[in-house]
């Protein structure tokens, strides 16, 4: 079982930590987490306490760096793609004492950008990090670099936001769903309580997971081509195309004269507006909608439900000033359909930030009302950062990793 630093360890920062009277028996421990996303890799270096032996790990902070691009970027130079890990991994050694080097783990999960590679080239990938890995002074588990599932994606961010938000442990536990929108892939997973819910609900949407001492049968999927950038292609069409070399991919999301490429993936690609024909909101929005509509299930519990949203739903609030970057907040899902008509009807004028956000918003509203099937009033909780860790699946992860290593239980 984990819990928070309690508060009424204020006093700590006041003594060198040699003396500090909380410190006489405190175990610390490190765990090192990799998050290969589609669009970045980055490393979570986190520091757990142990009171006493009989006293839950305490989740003390969290140490945060990213780069660009991904590794599925690096495709065809699996070596250059290695050595942006052992950058990130650089790290953790100013990071974790070299006392605890030999004790603290280290574990890479790649999610949808390397499960749209080939499997060769995935594997290639990631052999090469497994060296980089083998090479540093830290733990490496069996099976440290891999792809990991879908279905787990899901699972651990809800561990990790509920556990922030404390509903996993105490009375009173009142869980929130996640909804996690990456570059390649998108996740919903919630806990069903209506037996509706378990009953209509296809075999592999729903997953059972132990943790705390708890297991919890959760409603979850990851949709593999309904990540952000994914659906940019897809909305473009650039999905069905084999040959997408020097074809010019139109859409009426973008601004009219815009012509650009794009790499994602290790592809390159050309993209345009519409010349000649319609551009505005509502031709963008049946653009979009062709990507979502009919292709998710739709749980009718999510009306009850409430949901925590981020990553690309939090960056592109921050981004049309609907959330405050630092602090977030709760928005309804209409105001990203309100927004996407504010920008696509004067595509020009915003294109400076980013000339797709249009289609993003555009899409997001589209995957949120007709592809999940959300109300317009539905409340979402914009997040970043609950009590200053990241909401991300890698603390899930690493609580897992704890407890299979038999750190923690
Ligand atoms: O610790 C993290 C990791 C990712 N993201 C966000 O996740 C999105 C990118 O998704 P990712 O590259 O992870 O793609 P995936 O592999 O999940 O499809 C971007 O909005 C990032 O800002 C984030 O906010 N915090
Ligand atoms: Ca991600």
């Amino acid at each position: 079982i984990f819990s928070h630093t309690s508060p009424e360890m204020w006093f700590q920062g006041l003594f060198p930590p040699s003396v500090c009277p909380a410190n006489a028996n405190v175990d610390t421990f490190y765990g090192i987490m990799f998050d290969a996303g589609s669009t970045g890799t980055r490393i979570h270096i986190y520091t757990f306490v142990q009171r006493s032996p009989d006293q839950p790990l305490e989740l003390e902070g969290e140490i945060f760096e990213s780069v660009k691009p991904g590794l599925s970027a690096y495709v065809d130079q699996p070596e250059k793609g290695a050595e942006t890990v052992r950058g990130l991994l650089e790290m953790a050694e100013d990071a974790v004492p070299p006392s605890h080097w030999k004790k603290t783990p280290v574990v890479l999960k790649a999610t949808a950008g390397l499960r749209l590679l080939a499997e060769q080239k995935a594997q290639a990938l990631l052999s090469e990090v497994r060296e980089v890995f083998e090479e540093s002074p830290f733990l490496v588990p069996d099976n440290s670099v891999s792809i990991m599932d879908g279905t787990y994606e899901g699972i651990l961010a809800w561990i990790t936001v509920n556990f922030l938000t404390g509903q996993l442990y105490g009375q009173n536990q009142q869980t929130f769903g996640i909804l996690d929108l990456g570059g390649a892939s998108t996740q919903i997973t919630f806990l069903p309580h209506s037996k509706e819910t378990l009953e209509q609900t296809p075999v592999d949407f729903l997953a059972s997971f132990e943790m705390f001492n708890n297991t919890y049968k959760l409603y979850t999927h990851s949709y593999l081509g309904f990540g952000l950038k994914a659906a940019r292609l897809a909305a473009l069409g650039a999905l069905e195309k084999e040959a997408t070399d020097g074809h010019m991919f139109r859409s009426s999301c973008l601004p009219k004269q815009l012509e650009a490429e794009w790499h994602f993936g290790g592809v390159k690609y050309q993209y345009g507006g519409n010349r000649e024909g319609e551009t505005g909101f509502e031709p963008c929005y049946s653009e979009v909608l062709k990507v979502v509509q009919g292709k998710l299930h739709q749980p009718n519990e999510i009306h009850r439900r409430s949901f925590y949203a981020f990553s690309y739903y939090y960056d592109r609030a921050v981004d049309t000033d609907l959330i405050d970057y630092e602090k977030g907040g709760v928005l309804e899902v209409r105001d990203f359909e309100r927004k996407a008509k504010e920008v696509c009807n004067n595509v020009d004028s915003y294109s400076s930030a980013s000339p797709f956000l249009c289609m993003d918003l555009s899409y997001i509203a589209a995957l949120l009302k007709e592809g999940f099937g959300f109300g317009d009033s539905t409340l979402l909780q914009l997040t970043k950062k609950v009590n200053n860790i990241e909401t991300s699946w890698t603390l899930g992860a690493t609580f897992h990793l704890l407890q299979l290593l038999g750190v923690s239980h």
